[in-house]
C-alpha cells in the first residue's frame, strides 16, 4: 500500500491546550506522524510519497469559503498584535449571542470560526494544514487511478472540522474533502467509516442532509465524551440525507467484542449502501492505553479491523485522524493497514 506524507506537518508543533483547567502541551504533536511513518517503513508497507500541491478549490467544495480564507490569516493577525505562542479563542457566539456580525478582531474571529479551544495555531500551523489537505487529495487520486487502497498520513487531523468551523485539533476536514473529490470525479456514492474514538461531528455536519455520502461513526457516547453535543444514535440524517448517517455511541470501557459488533453492523449497512469507494477516518485512540480516551482495544485488534474493511472489497482511502498513545501509535495504525493487506 502507498503512503502519502509531508514533513510540513512538523510546523504545527509546540501547541498548548486546556486539559482539566490546566494549560498543557498539546497531545496532537509531531511525533505522532513521525512514529507512524517509521512503522510504515519498518513494516515495509510500501512507498512513501510526497503530496502533489493543490489549490483550495476542493476544500471549498465542503467548507465555507470565508472559513477557509480565514485560516492563513490567523497567525499573522495574532503576531500583528505582538502576540506569540498558541493562538486560541476564548469567546464563542453561543445561544443568545449574535453570529451575523463578526467583529474584525482575531479574538472574535477565532471564536466565530471554532467550536472549542482545541484547534490552536502556531506559526507553522497553516502550512501544516495545507500539507495535510494535499496529502489526502494525493491519496484520493491514487485510489481513483486504480490503487486498491492508499494511506493518507494526515496531520493535523480533520473529522471535527465542520463546513464553517474548526475544533478538536481539526481545521480542514481531510476525509470530507476526499469524499467530495471522489464524487466530483464521477463516483455516485461514497461511504465514510469513522473509527476514531471521538465522534466525527464535522463530517456528520457536512454531509447530514445528503444521500450521496453515507457517514458511519463508532465513538465514545457523547453523553459522557467529547464532543458532547453531537453523535447520538438518533441522528439519522435530515431531508434527502435521512438514513445515511449512522452513529454507534459506545460506553467507557468498550472492549473488542462490543466494538467489533458495532463494526460488523456498520459494515453491513455500508455494503447495503453500495458505495463506489470507502474513506476510513482512521483514529487509533480506541486503544486501551490512550491517555485521553476510554475504550479498551488492544494492539492485536487493529489488524482485524483492517481485515474486516478489506472484506468490503471496495477501493479504500485510509485518512489518519487521532491516537495519542504515541509509543504504540505506529503499531496500531499500521496494524490496520497490514491487516487490510492480510499480511
Ligand atoms: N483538551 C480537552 C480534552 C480533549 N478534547 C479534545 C479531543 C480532540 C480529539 C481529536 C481526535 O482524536 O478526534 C482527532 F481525530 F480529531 F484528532
Ligand atoms: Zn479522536
Amino acid at each position: 500500500m502507498k503512503t502519502i506524507y509531508s514533513p510540513l506537518h512538523a510546523g504545527h508543533a509546540g501547541t498548548m491546550e486546556l486539559m482539566s483547567g490546566v494549560i498543557v502541551p498539546g497531545f496532537e504533536k509531531p511525533s505522532r506522524a513521525e512514529i507512524i511513518k517509521a512503522r510504515v517503513e519498518s513494516e515495509k508497507l510500501g512507498p512513501i510519497l510526497a503530496p502533489e500541491a493543490h489549490d483550495l478549490t476542493a476544500a471549498k467544495r465542503i467548507h465555507k469559503a470565508d472559513y477557509i480564507d480565514f485560516l492563513p490569516t490567523v497567525y499573522p493577525a495574532w503576531e500583528a498584535l505582538g502576540r506569540s505562542g498558541s493562538a486560541i479563542p476564548y469567546t464563542w457566539p453561543t445561544r443568545g449571542l449574535r453570529g451575523d456580525v463578526v467583529p474584525d478582531t482575531i479574538d472574535a474571529k477565532l471564536g466565530y470560526y471554532s467550536f472549542d479551544a482545541g484547534a490552536p495555531f502556531v506559526k507553522g500551523t497553516w502550512e501544516a494544514i495545507r500539507s495535510s489537505y494535499d496529502v489526502v487529495l494525493t491519496g484520493a487520486k491514487l485510489v481513483k487511478n486504480g490503487e486498491p487502497a492508499a494511506f493518507a498520513l494526515c496531520r493535523p487531523p480533520g473529522h471535527h472540522a465542520g463546513a464553517g468551523f474548526m475544533g478538536g485539533y481539526c481545521y480542514i476536514n481531510n476525509a470530507a474533502v476526499a469524499a467530495q473529490w471522489f464524487l466530483d470525479q464521477g463516483a455516485k456514492r461514497v461511504a465514510i467509516l469513522d473509527i476514531d474514538y471521538h465522534h466525527g461531528n464535522g463530517t456528520q455536519e457536512i454531509f447530514y442532509s445528503r444521500a450521496d455520502v453515507q457517514v458511519l461513526n463508532l465513538h465514545g457516547d457523547p453523553m459522557v465524551e467529547y464532543p458532547y453535543f453531537l453523535g447520538h444514535a438518533d441522528e439519522h440524517g435530515s431531508g434527502a440525507g435521512e438514513g445515511f448517517n449512522v452513529n454507534y455511541p459506545l460506553p467507557f470501557g468498550t472492549t473488542w467484542e462490543s466494538w467489533n459488533a458495532a463494526l460488523e453492523d456498520a459494515c453491513a449497512k455500508l455494503t447495503a449502501y453500495g458505495p463506489d469507494v470507502v474513506v476510513v477516518s482512521l483514529g487509533v485512540d480506541t486503544f486501551e492505553k490512550d491517555p485521553i480516551s476510554q475504550f479498551k482495544l488492544k494492539s492485536s485488534d487493529y489488524p482485524m479491523i483492517g481485515a474486516r474493511i478489506a472484506k468490503l472489497n471496495l477501493p479504500t482511502l485510509f485518512v489518519m485522524e487521532g491516537g495519542y498513545a504515541v509509543d504504540e501509535i505506529g503499531v496500531n495504525a499500521v496494524g490496520v493497514l497490514t491487516g487490510f493487506e492480510d499480511r
